[in-house]
């Protein structure tokens, strides 16, 4: 897919107050700093369409952009546990369980993972839950730049066997660069194809 146009719509922390469309929605979700600012910006060919930085914590809020006047692509803030008070139980972010589970539009997830690092309990934990929800999701390994090809290699293949120590299946996952722009066409054909599909 080429991307004629892409616009910033609105930023928000509640579901409801997402634009009210139909439009077939992606939102790209992870740590924070895992690159997901980065990510949408690399896809878009708009160098700074989102905000990015190397200080974590940059995306505060759920941001809707319009891609091709005919899908919209949401950049949303790292999530990290909210601590549930008199509980000891840690749960995520609710505004962010809010989008997902709300959102009908929303088709896919894309769940960003550091290829540098080992699996971490937090995105496990994430991709358990989304799965707990049925919420379709892809993962996609960032900043491959950063990795001589042979340890890239190994740390996904190292997660694609902690994956199927809970998964049936490894979920479809795109391994990318913001710099190189790799898994650039990969995401966007991905995306094309289901659009075209619905
Ligand atoms: N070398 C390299 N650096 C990257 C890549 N992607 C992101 N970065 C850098 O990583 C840092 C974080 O990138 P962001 O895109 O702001 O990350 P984010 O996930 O949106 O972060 P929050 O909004 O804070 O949750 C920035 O300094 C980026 O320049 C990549 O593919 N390669
Ligand atoms: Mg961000």
């Amino acid at each position: 897919m080429k991307i004629k146009t892409a616009e910033f719509v609105i930023s928000n922390s509640k579901v409801d107050h997402c634009p009210n469309s139909t439009l077939p929605e992606y939102a790209f979700i992870g740590r924070s700093n895992v690159g997901k600012s980065s990510l949408i910006n690399m896809l878009t060919g708009r160098k700074s369409l989102a905000k990015t930085s190397a200080k974590p914590g940059k995306t505060q809020l759920i941001n809707h952009f319009l891609i091709n006047n005919n899908w919209h692509l949401v950049d949303l803030p790292g999530y990290g546990y909210a601590q549930v008070s008199k509980s000891t139980k840690k749960v995520f972010q609710k505004f962010i369980t809010a989008y997902f589970k709300k959102r009908e539009q929303m088709i896919c997830a894309f769940v960003l993972i550091d290829s540098r690092h080992k699996p971490q309990p937090i995105d496990m934990e994430f991709m358990q839950w989304l799965g707990e929800h049925n919420i379709p999701f892809c993962i996609i390994f960032t900043k491959a730049d950063k990795l001589k090809p042979k340890i890239l290699d190994k740390n996904i293949e190292n997660y694609k066997n902690e994956m199927l120590e809970s998964w049936v299946e490894m979920p479809e996952y795109f391994i990318t660069s913001a710099t190189s722009k790799l898994g650039q066409d990969d995401i966007l054909d991905y995306i094309e194809g289901i659009n075209n599909s619905i």
